[in-house]
């Protein structure tokens, strides 16, 4: 076992031993932590890491030397004046020898002046741990697997080395008109908010998003006039590819964010349709702040030679430090109603997201709530336009609570959401890490409660284990009578129901609330989820089985009830019978046939059939894009 070491050298940073790393080959590296850092690391789970006094120690492997050159080789951009400093060392670093260190200065590292400055205007100006362990392996052109914990700045941490490179090679060869980087993402919204970091963070590049539901020609003009970076969701990017219009030729930088939501059955084949499409003398990256040990068999498929930066590590603690952890009991019927004591209690006047896990759950809930508070819906099924304009709003802080499903659990990065509340449970530990860490953000305190009923305890218990978290318990809230009826009872009437499809500006058509083909999708069902789920270890656990179907109670339930309007709401009345429907079929129904067959109107062709191959969340994956024959999004 070798050590390398990158260190501050005095106030600067010196870049004299690179040679050292692009002789070396990684396979996990681990850091340790500056103070200051802290805050988002808790100790217990780098105990290692608190030693060092802000050294990066990379420890890793030698193995055989894999050097990538390419078009954008580092060494291009190398400056002559030594910024870094690559210690070879086989020793274990010793803090002595390596003295303090106040945090990795931006402005002191040799990249581009207008990164430097992009960033100073955003407030940025030291980089965030994931930023500084990933920069120099990046810089070398290494192929990577990077985990850290959410809202810890990974968008940076590969954002940073691409635009430096993209930029030092413009400034060698001029400006192309093909992409240099293509960043895939699971979700419209994470590909645009991916996007505008890139725009801001270098505004001499030229970027684009490419994502089903905004018209295709705008963005073939664009791509004929020319870009840098390409960000986009699969579907939309596999259209353009079909069409002439995107061409990745040239593409030496590839991101696979939230990679294992990417590689996940049902988005993997896209995935692999566009790599195919890129050169073989490439950079490839991934990240995510869930790396599914089956994950990793997978990356040796796409990556060559990579190196893994692992901030979270696996026996620790996987959600951002800042978050504090609540549940509460309920039974179904007082779900929707204790949502509102909470919010009181715990959003504090900021921000409030709410996860249901279907669209109908989601569209439902925010009507009822709507009385309220200011509240509003997102998910797959609301046409495009509304999207950006919900999620600005909730952004500008139009209104504060949103509830959503899981479309909006990875990725999204919205100032001052200070509570997160999972309506349901999640359909596996990895959506409850993203969900929960849309709060927390960048070294910021939050609050994540998760709603749970009695029969799910074991679930919950498993989500502590597999999280390695531990739920703070809240008292129950009485629910009888009054609070639920009084948020929820105009909900009542089958009508009322009818009507939540329509909410919003939907595409034509929607037929999301018709669940007549799914309910005995398998995965769903609660014994086989739980078996299916829980049985494993953790090894190729792929969502495409539903693992935590089991979790959410609602959908896993065998429909008796047929469609919505039927049993389940009439029985009960008012916004009772929204939880109550859960139980008759109507939800269950909805969620596990739901995600597939909400689709056809927005996308033409397959999506009339629906694919009940896949279950669980993740099985209808969100690609939204307009595809012909592709698979249903899920939220
Ligand atoms: N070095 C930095 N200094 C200050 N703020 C930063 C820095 N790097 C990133 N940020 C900010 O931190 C926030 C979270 O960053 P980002 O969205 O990249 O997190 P993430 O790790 O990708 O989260 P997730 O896993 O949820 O996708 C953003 O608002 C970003 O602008």
């Amino acid at each position: 076992m070798m050590n390398i070491i990158i260190r501050r050298s005095s106030s600067t940073i010196s870049r004299l031993n690179l040679a050292a790393f692009a002789c070396s080959s990684f396979e996990t590296i681990t850091t340790t932590l500056p103070k200051q850092y802290h805050g988002y690391y808790p100790s217990t789970s780098l105990p290692d890491l608190l030693s060092g006094n802000g050294i990066i120690s990379f420890l890793h492997r030698a193995r055989g030397f894999h050097a990538k050159s390419g078009p954008l080789d580092f060494s291009a951009s190398l400056p002559s004046r030594a910024e870094f400093a690559a210690i070879e060392d086989y020793e274990e670093a010793s803090p002595s020898k390596l003295g303090n260190d106040d945090g990795l200065e931006i402005a002191k590292l040799d990249i581009s002046p207008e990164i430097i400055s992009a960033l100073a205007k955003k407030g940025i100006t030291k980089l965030f741990p994931i930023q500084r362990a990933v920069l120099v392996p990046a810089m070398q052109g290494r192929d990577m697997i990077g985990r850290a914990r959410t809202g810890t700045g990974k968008t940076l941490a590969f954002g940073i080395p691409i635009m430096d490179k993209i930029i030092q090679f413009n400034a060698k060869h001029g400006r192309g008109r093909n992409p240099l980087a293509l960043v895939l993402a699971p979700t419209r919204e994470l590909a645009r908010q991916v996007e505008k970091e890139f725009a801001e963070s270098a505004p001499g590049l030229d970027t684009i998003c490419v994502y089903g539901g905004a018209p295709i020609s705008g963005q073939m003009r664009q791509l004929d006039y020319g870009v840098d970076v390409a960000v986009g969701t699969p579907g939309r990017i596999i259209d353009l590819l079909n069409r002439g219009a995107l061409n990745l030729s040239e593409v030496q930088f590839v991101v696979l964010d939230e990679a294992d939501q990417m590689l996940q059955v049902g988005f993997q084949d896209d995935v692999e349709k566009i790599l195919e499409r890129l050169p073989q003398n490439r950079q490839s990256l991934m990240f995510s702040a869930t790396m599914p040990s089956w994950i990793r068999k997978l990356t040796q498929n796409y990556l060559k030679d990579p190196v893994t930066i692992d901030l979270v590590g696996d026996s620790d603690q996987k959600l951002a430090d800042g978050i504090s952890l609540y549940s509460i009991a309920s039974d179904m019927h007082g779900k929707a109603s204790v949502i509102g004591p909470l919010i009181t209690e715990h959003a504090r006047g900021g921000k409030c997201i709410v996860f249901t896990q279907t669209k109908r759950d989601a569209d439902r809930l925010a009507y009822a709530m709507a009385r309220n508070y200011k509240c509003e819906a997102l998910h797959g099924d609301i046409s495009q336009s509304q999207r950006e304009r919900t999620l600005a709003g909730f952004r500008d802080g139009n209104f504060n609570v949103l509830v959503a499903t899981d479309v909006a659990a990875r990725g999204l990065d919205i100032p001052n959401v200070d509570l997160i509340i999972h309506y349901e449970l999640p359909n596996n530990s990895e959506i409850f890490v993203h969900r929960s860490g849309r709060t927390g953000r960048a070294g910021k305190k939050g609050s994540a409660i998760l709603i749970y009923t009695q029969d799910q305890m074991r679930a919950v218990r498993v989500i502590e284990r597999e999280v390695g978290c531990k739920f703070t318990e809240l008292p129950r809230i009485a629910t009888e009578g009054g609070a639920s009826r009084d948020m929820l009872g105009d909900m009542g009437g089958g009508g009322r129901f009818g009507f939540t499809g329509g909410m919003r500006d939907r595409r034509s058509g929607d037929s999301g609330f018709s669940h007549s083909s799914g309910q005995g999708r398998p995965g769903f069902g609660r014994s086989s989820g739980y078996s299916d789920s829980f049985g494993k270890t953790g090894q190729d656990r792929r969502p495409s089985s539903g693992r935590f179907g089991s979790f959410g109670g609602p959908g896993s339930r065998k429909s008796q009830g047929g469609n919505f309007g039927g049993s389940g709401f009439s029985r009960s009345g008012g916004f009772g019978d929204f939880s109550s429907s859960d139980q008759s079929g109507g939800f269950g129904s909805g969620r596990s046939s739901g995600f597939g067959d909400n689709l056809p109107s927005r996308n033409s062709g397959g999506f009339g059939n629906s694919r009940t191959s896949h279950s669980g969340i993740f099985g209808d994956k969100t690609n939204d894009d307009q595809n012909p024959g592709r698979a249903s999004r899920a939220y």
